[in-house]
């Protein structure tokens, strides 16, 4: 009797891993299937081994360029189909924006109250609806003052540093810059990590990042999708032990919503937490009335605590990635920096005002090639089919997530001439006529577009004016190595940014014309 048992246990349990062999084979074939070309994945875990030896980042940059702008990988187990073909973007991020309104899941996002990056459907219709207003050009006019304080926090910050030497780790000190002005522009948050390293928002954030780089679950819940239940159910033991900095965050965030909800609507201060907490009380621009459809309900303190995660997060990581690439890029140019400084010098005057930033012709032309060399969030631009497609004969099932490959689509030597080569000449007016629609897509494109675009700009602009008009940027013999990147979600330095920090002597001639 006893052998009969373990006989029948022997025959279920073999033709059960028969089952899940037959299903893995059949699942990890689906590009072979769909006659798409990638790297060959294991049966077990995908192309998981090259993401992990690698990094992401890196991984994708050798696989475009041996497939080509079209191919698929299985990130885990999900599969992904990577995209740098410009017609193919345009049909998913914008014509038929529709069937593609959802992201890649991220696999270790809560199961609830996402934020709206991870939001979909009609969750995230409504959320974009209602935070909108938060953007606009009244607005960002608004946040000026917070941001012309914090550039000149900046500015006090770098004349310490200097004091003790010139090399200056500009990354760092942007990171303290772009969380300063998130935390006081979205929520009145007042942090001073401009001033003090320790500070304790700043701490848990990069805590976060760098755990995102190196921590084991993420591989794991790619691998066995499954897990990602238990890793939740985890969470708040994990948090007994003091390591968890979102947990941390989450918390704060839940104390500082609290604290603005008790004080009630304030008329004169529209911020993403006046908005979030107080819908009825906000004026609605046209564009976000327009969206509305009678969706703008208000949020539950869980979903505002998540919204302010995302805007607290995504504020801070690529735009102090891209401060620090910009300065990088105008240390090395020289030419390039002369040429901003005086146009600043025309062009500004004493007093940075939010109009005087829209005429910078030669700055938005830095702006756009630092952004196209260096694409931060490129990694994050996904979407997954609703309904099949085929589109230029590549055959999409349902389901299906999208990689939109900004990188390969910016580093394309059929779109970009010598790309590799830093050259803010190709957004001139003339040459900019010649750009292919679509080649171009740092903050993405369609419904889904970054919403935080001209939040970004405007903070980039006041932080490198302010900069530039008290300091000059060069770069060391032995710092002149390309920068080693890291992808973390977004694509960021990996290390120290060290540019040579020199005060401008003399008297400047700032403002004089324009002043
Ligand atoms: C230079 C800095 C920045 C870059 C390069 C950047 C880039 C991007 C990109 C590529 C996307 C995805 C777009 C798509 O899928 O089509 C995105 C989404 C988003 N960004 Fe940014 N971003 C920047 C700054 C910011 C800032 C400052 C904020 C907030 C204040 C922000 C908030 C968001 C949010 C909330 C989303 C999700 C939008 C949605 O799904 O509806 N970003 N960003």
């Amino acid at each position: 009797m006893f052998l009969e048992v373990v006989f029948a246990a022997g025959v279920v349990l073999g033709l059960l891993l028969l089952a899940l062999h037959w299903h893995l084979k059949r699942h990890f074939s689906l590009f072979e299937r769909l006659s798409i070309p990638g790297p060959k994945p294991s049966l077990l875990i995908g192309n998981l081994r090259e993401i992990l030896a690698k990094g992401q980042f890196q991984a994708t940059v050798d696989w475009s360029e041996e497939y080509g702008r079209v191919f698929g990988y299985f990130e885990g187990y999900t599969p992904v189909l990577s995209v740098s073909d410009p017609e193919i973007l345009r049909e998913i991020l914008v014509k038929d924006a529709n069937n593609f309104n959802h992201r890649k899941p991220f696999p270790l996002a809560p199961r609830k109250s996402l934020g709206l990056f991870l939001e979909n459907g009609a969750q995230w219709h409504r959320s974009r609806s209602l935070l909108t207003p938060a953007f606009s050009a009244g607005k960002l006019k608004q946040m000026m003052p917070i941001m012309k304080t914090s550039g000149d926090i900046l500015v006090d910050e770098l004349s310490r540093q200097v004091t003790r030497s010139s090399e200056v780790d500009v990354y760092s000190v942007f990171q303290g810059l772009t969380l300063d002005i998130i935390g006081r522009c979205a929520f009145g948050l007042q942090t001073c990590a401009q001033t003090d390293r320790h500070d304790e928002f700043l701490t848990n954030i990069r805590s976060l990042f760098n755990t995102m780089s190196t921590t084991l679950i993420l591989p794991l819940v790619m691998a066995v999708p499954f897990l990602s239940h238990f890793v939740f159910a985890l969470k708040n033991v994990v948090f007994v032990f003091g390591m968890n900095p979102v947990v941390w965050l989450r918390l704060k965030l839940r104390d500082i919503i609290k604290l603005r909800k008790d004080m009630g609507p304030n008329p004169k201060v529209v911020d993403l937490v006046q908005l979030m907490l107080f819908p009825s009380n906000s004026r609605h621009t046209q564009e976000a009335d327009d969206n509305d459809n009678g969706m703008s309900k208000q949020m539950s303190e869980r979903e505002i605590v998540a919204q302010s995660m995302t805007f607290l997060l995504a504020g801070y990581e690529t735009t102090s990635a891209v401060l620090a690439f910009l300065s990088r890029v105008l240390a090395e140019n020289p030419d390039v920096q002369s040429r901003l400084y005086k146009e600043i010098d025309n062009l500004v005057g004493k007093d940075v005002t939010y109009e005087s930033l829209q005429n910078l012709p030669y700055f938005d032309k830095v702006f756009d090639e630092v952004c196209r060399m260096f694409p931060t969030a490129s990694q994050i631009v996904t979407r997954q089919a609703a309904e099949s497609r085929v589109i230029n004969g590549v055959q999409i099932p349902a389901g299906m997530n999208m990689h939109a490959n900004i990188w390969a689509l910016h580093h394309d030597p059929q779109f970009w001439n010598q790309p590799e080569v830093f050259d803010p000449e190709r957004f001139s007016t003339a040459n900019k006529d010649q750009i292919q629609p679509y080649t171009y897509l740092p903050f993405g494109a369609g419904p889904r577009k970054c919403i935080g675009m001209r939040f970004a700009m405007v903070e980039t602009k006041v932080a490198v004016i302010k900069m530039l008009r008290d300091f000059s940027l060069t770069l060391e013999e032995h710092h002149k190595v390309p920068i080693e990147l890291i992808g973390r979600g977004a694509i960021v330095p990996k290390n120290e940014v060290k540019v040579k920090v020199t005060k401008r002597s003399g008297q400047r001639t700032l403002g004089i014309r324009h002043g």
